[in-house]
């Protein structure tokens, strides 16, 4: 028998906390897309897979907690110091064993995504899993044990902001998605209409 994480385990933070230059500088995770808010529809497809639910924003704070979950800013001391600023955000107060990280501009994660991950980190007692789709790893969907917090703030502390820096000094389990377009990352207004139109599952 394949052992699972208990959902009610993983915490799941939306991270939101991007500039958003190839888009203009906008807010992305605000942004419509098919009738909500991009990090609404990653909420949507997120929240069903885990127990609590976080937001990480460092923009319009006000307008992300009009919808009810905690939201965390990166520490002040790093001026938009990339996604590991986010991890480390929900790491501070994550009180599951583990958390799992969702970027707020790809909408079409897959449902399956912290049970796959979850088994995966179990089964070759690995500390971190990530997946790999389209041959390439997709890192800022990490599932992570809470216990890495006092490594990543002393990783992020000393300067790194590579994730792939800090994932690969632990156990790593690494899980293979068929489906590439789960991934698919909105960066331009051009992906956005793109994707507006593409069928999805
Ligand atoms: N907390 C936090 N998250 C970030 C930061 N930079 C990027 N992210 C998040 O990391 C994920 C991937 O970000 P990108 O699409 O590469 O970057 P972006 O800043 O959103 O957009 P660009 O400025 O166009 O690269 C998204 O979920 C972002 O919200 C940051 O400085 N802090
Ligand atoms: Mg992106």
């Amino acid at each position: 028998m394949v052992s699972a994480i208990d959902r009610a385990d993983i915490t799941g933070l939306i991270l939101a906390g991007g500039r958003g230059s190839r888009m203009g500088g906008i807010d992305k995770g605000l942004q419509p897309w098919r009738g909500l808010p991009m990090a609404q529809q990653v909420l949507a497809r997120l929240q069903p897979q885990v127990g609590p639910m976080l937001i990480n924003a460092n923009r319009n704070l006000d307008v992300y907690r009009t919808w009810g979950l905690p939201v965390l800013s990166d520490s002040p001391e790093r001026d938009f110091a990339g996604p590991l600023a986010g991890f480390l955000a929900g790491l501070e107060v994550c009180t599951t064993p583990y958390l799992l990280t969702a970027p707020c501009d790809s909408p079409l994660l897959p449902p399956d995504l912290a049970a796959r991950l979850g088994e995966a980190l179990l089964a070759e007692r690995a500390r971190i899993a990530l997946p790999r789709a389209g041959g390439r790893l997709q890192p800022v969907f990490c599932l992570m044990e809470a216990g890495l917090r006092d490594d990543l703030r002393a990783f992020v502390a000393s300067g790194g902001s590579k994730i792939d820096l800090w994932t690969t000094r632990h156990p790593l389990a690494i899980v293979d998605f068929d489906d590439a377009h789960a991934f698919e990352n909105i960066n331009t207004q051009a992906d956005l209409q793109r994707l507006e139109q593409t069928p999805s599952p």
